[in-house]
């Protein structure tokens, strides 16, 4: 994936020269050190392998260029922020693609749940599984007041189980009997439910989620860099350290799963469910 620049918007100026990749739009405001980064993977944002590429090279791009301190992520697509791991990259493939892809969803969740960045989820849409993932590595997630978007780690729904990593992440949020409840229900989560057991940490009306998560964006940013970050650090190292002492056992783990006739056979049911849905 190259990163593109595109035209500054009109009467912007330098800093709102956009940038990014075909599924990944970036939109920088140098000035306030924001960077608003745009899933664009129509139509449900599905985390294919070119979509979690495109999103390490963008956020790494974003890492590097120190005029940057907090990066919003949200949707480009709508109704839908992330409908989660790309279930085609999972069901008819090979084991060597199913190590790769793997591979690629540990290193944005590694990138993530450990960025010196200030990131903020502006939940605009839908957002089971992986795309909850995303938004659970953020500092603070804020979910648009709309009953049809449900968050939350349905994986069990699926006939398939999250990793320790996910769990871990879970429950760095909303604890332990929350997330064993959730995981094992493979719970979605209205909004208002959402907040009730702290999987988000704001819900608000769909047309404010983006100016909502630019004010507290301020908020974090008023903190100096270096002390949050080593807090932040703090507070993650351990459970970052347990996926990165065992990934390639992770990535083994995975695969011989995932290739199994019975878990690729719900998912391919899965897969027809969710077509037959709009027939
Ligand atoms: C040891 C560890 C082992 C395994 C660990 C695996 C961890 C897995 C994590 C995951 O993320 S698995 C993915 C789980 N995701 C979901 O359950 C969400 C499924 N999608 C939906 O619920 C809905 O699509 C929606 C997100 C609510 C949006 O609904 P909407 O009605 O707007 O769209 P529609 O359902 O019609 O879908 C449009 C189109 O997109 C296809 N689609 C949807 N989700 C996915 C997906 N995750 N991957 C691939 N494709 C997806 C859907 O089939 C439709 O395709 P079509 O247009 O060709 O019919």
């Amino acid at each position: 994936a190259t990163i593109r620049r595109t035209e500054p918007t009109a009467g912007s100026g330098d800093s709102a020269r956009r940038f990014g990749t075909q599924r990944v739009l970036v939109e920088p405001d140098a000035a306030s050190g924001v960077a608003v980064m745009k899933f664009k993977n129509p139509p449900v944002n599905s985390l294919s392998l070119e979509l979690l590429t495109e999103f390490i090279i963008s956020l790494e791009k974003l890492e590097n260029d120190k005029t940057f301190r907090g990066v919003i992520l949200t949707s480009d697509c709508p109704r839908v922020f992330s409908a989660g791991l790309d279930l085609t990259e999972m069901c008819g493939k090979n084991p060597a693609h199913y190590a790769e892809y793997w591979k690629a969803v540990q290193e944005l969740w590694l990138r993530l749940y450990l960025s010196n960045l200030v990131l903020i989820a502006a939940i605009n849409g839908a957002c089971p599984a992986g795309g909850c993932l995303i938004s659970l590595t953020c500092d603070y997630r804020i979910l648009a007041d709309n009953p049809k978007y449900l968050i939350g780690l349905n994986e069990t729904l699926l006939g398939i189980v999250a990793p320790f990593w996910f769990k871990d992440t879970l429950v760095n949020t909303i604890g332990h009997r929350a997330s064993e409840q959730a995981l094992q229900l493979g719970l979605l989560f209205l909004p208002a439910e959402a907040l009730q057991v702290g999987l988000v940490d704001q819900v608000v009306p769909e047309d404010q989620v983006l100016s909502t998560a630019l004010s507290v964006m301020a908020r974090w940013m008023a903190i100096p860099d270096h002390a949050r970050q080593l807090t932040k650090n703090m507070m993650r190292k351990t459970t970052v350290d347990r996926l990165v002492k065992q990934r390639d056992a992770d990535i083994q783990n995975f695969v011989s799963f995932i290739s199994r006739d019975s878990i690729q056979k719900s998912l391919q049911m899965y897969l027809e469910k969710l077509k037959q849905k709009k027939g």
